[in-house]
């Protein structure tokens, strides 16, 4: 193996072991500090969401509501069962993702950016713009709908990324903006409020990569954190490896098949004023198996002011969080390696 101190790390953790397949030790540089170290946990029971019950009879559609209410104030994560996405086009999705990272690493590096900001980013660990304990994870991330601001950057490798990700991005939105509408109306609001202050909000797809690690209760595949838009909707190839912390404790969660997880993200605890919090979490490697998660989250467009919602603080309710553009919230919580809920934390009026 290259020297330690000649570790290119930003050729990411898929490069460094298919250059030294023999690596039984961690890097140094990826070991972290023991207090983070993942424990084995007992797993999360999550709440299951049957999402049909939204297009059924309108007492359905209530209890409905009522559960997806109860889940973003207690867990700020929940799995949903019959989303209407066929797992076909999830598993075409998974596959050119795949796919997207098994090419060759000068193909890939096009698309290398310190900018946390930049339309379509491939790097590793939690960003490339500065030094810092290392993850063991590559990335790929791009914005997805409103699709003519950036399809025509996307890969074109492999040649069926473009349509299948469109596909799938357009999909994902549409059961997204569905599930806004029930907790827009968890909150008292009109069933179109939160999309409408959601408007022709921006849509960023994550592909997440951990190949299988020498020493995985050493390090991380992602450090704990809070999604900074409103939702992210979430899949995986079928290898376990997301943590929640639940109560000061951390759990593992599930993937039921056929199902997508959901993560309340900062803009909803914000929006509610504290109402409904956002799930703290993060991903764990393994040595076995090399796991792909996609996340696609949704907030609003980058120039929007967020903060908590109008109707939802009267003259007796305390603003609880401090309004900020969108878009400086990304850079706060993006380009931050201490990672944790901090970047909400920062808003709090009387930090
Ligand atoms: O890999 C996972 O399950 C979590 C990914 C994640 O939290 C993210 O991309 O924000
Ligand atoms: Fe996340």
């Amino acid at each position: 193996m290259e020297s330690e101190s000649a570790l290119d790390w930003k050729k990411g953790v898929k490069n460094l072991m298919e250059s030294s397949p023999k690596l039984k030790k961690l890097p140094p540089q990826f070991v972290l500090p023991l207090e983070t170290n993942p424990l084995s946990v007992n797993y999360a029971e999550i709440p299951i969401i049957d999402l049909s019950g939204l297009n059924g009879a309108s007492h359905t559609r209530v209890s409905t509501v009522k559960a997806i209410a109860s889940a973003c104030q207690h867990w700020g994560i929940f799995t949903i069962i019959n989303h209407g996405i066929s797992e076909a086009l999830k598993e075409e999705m998974m596959k050119v993702g795949e796919e997207f990272f098994s090419l060759n690493l000068r193909e890939k590096m096009k698309y290398a950016s310190d900018d946390v900001m930049s339309s379509v980013r491939y790097g590793t660990s939690l960003n490339t713009s500065k030094k810092h304990d290392l993850h063991w994870r590559d990335f790929f991330r791009h914005y997805g709908h409103p699709f003519e601001e950036t399809f025509h950057l996307w890969p074109l490798n492999p040649p069926q990324y473009r349509n299948v990700a469109r596909e799938y991005l357009d999909e994902v939105r549409q059961m997204a903006m569905k599930i806004v509408g029930a907790i827009s109306e968890s909150l008292g609001l009109e069933s179109r409020y939160i999309e409408e202050c959601l408007g022709e909000g921006v849509q960023i797809l994550a592909a997440n990569y951990y190949p299988p690690c020498p020493e995985p209760h050493k390090t991380l595949g992602l450090a704990p954190h809070s999604d900074h838009g409103a939702l992210t909707i979430l899949t995986q190839n079928g290898v376990d490896g997301l943590q929640i912390k639940h109560h000061q404790t951390w759990l593992a969660v599930h993937h039921l098949p056929a199902s997508f997880l959901v993560n309340i993200g900062d803009y909803f605890e914000i929006l509610s004023n504290g109402k409904y919090k956002s799930v703290e979490h993060r991903a764990t490697v393994n040595a076995q198996r090399t796991r792909i998660s996609i996340a696609v989250g949704h907030g609003p467009h980058l120039s929007s002011l967020i903060g908590p919602a109008a109707p939802l603080v009267d003259e007796k309710e305390v603003i609880q969080y401090e309004p900020i553009k969108y878009e400086d919230y990304i850079r706060l919580q993006q380009s931050s390696t201490v990672r944790g809920k901090s970047a909400l934390q920062a808003l709090r009026p009387n930090k």
